[in-house]
């Protein structure tokens, strides 16, 4: 996607879970003065449970169905920072949602950054069965190449902490602004 002004006042982080979509992404938002979004939390509240609840009863399948009509939705809002789902990716019509109508961030993260991140996290249900070291390797190979493809800026989050990334990234898009 070109970058303009309009562009970076509809900003969305992707990643894997524990790069730090949801934690970056709302010092961002401050930052910018833009709303902070996040379509795991909308959609919690649009179902009124939780996720790992919506994979319980509708499998990974229906959580997906969910996750594509709210990437739709949120990306069609002005003035936002969105934090996606670390697998809103996987569906070509969320990756063109995502591409077409704002300006993709990329958080990158290590596997033992991920796995560290999401040491004492039980509310992501694909991480919760067998061994969480294997899945995350095995998510990354599978969507590292379709957050590439999307991506506008690719950040890298090791060892640095949030805040610093967010300014980093604020930074950035002013420095990006102020030269077209
Ligand atoms: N740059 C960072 N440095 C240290 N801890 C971080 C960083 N980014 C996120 N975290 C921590 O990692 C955990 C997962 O972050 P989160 O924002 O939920 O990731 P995501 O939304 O990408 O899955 C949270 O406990 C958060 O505080
Ligand atoms: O990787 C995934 O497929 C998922 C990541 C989660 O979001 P985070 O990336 O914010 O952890 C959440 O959308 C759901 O548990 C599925
Ligand atoms: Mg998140």
């Amino acid at each position: 996607m070109t970058q303009d002004s309009a562009q970076l006042t509809r900003i969305f982080l992707v990643g894997p879970p524990g790069a730090g979509k949801t934690t970056i992404g709302r010092r961002l938002a401050r930052l910018r003065a833009l709303e902070f979004v996040d379509s795991d939390h909308e959609i919690e509240a649009c179902c009124g449970v939780d996720i790992p609840y919506i994979f319980e009863i509708e499998g990974e399948a229906g959580f997906r169905r969910r996750e594509a009509k709210m990437i739709d939705r949120l990306t069609q809002r002005d003035d936002i920072v969105l934090a996606t789902g670390g697998g809103s990716v996987l569906m070509d019509d969320n990756r063109a949602c995502l591409a077409s109508r704002g300006y993709v961030i990329y958080l990158h993260a290590t596997l033992e950054q991920q796995l560290q991140r999401t040491r004492n996290s039980q509310g992501r249900p694909l991480l919760n069965a067998g061994n969480r070291k294997q899945t995350l390797t095995t998510l990354f190979q599978t969507r590292d190449p379709l957050y590439r493809e999307i991506a506008d800026l690719i950040v890298e989050t090791r060892g640095r902490a949030a805040k610093a990334v967010a300014q980093d990234i604020h930074r950035h898009l002013n420095t990006s602004q102020t030269a077209l």
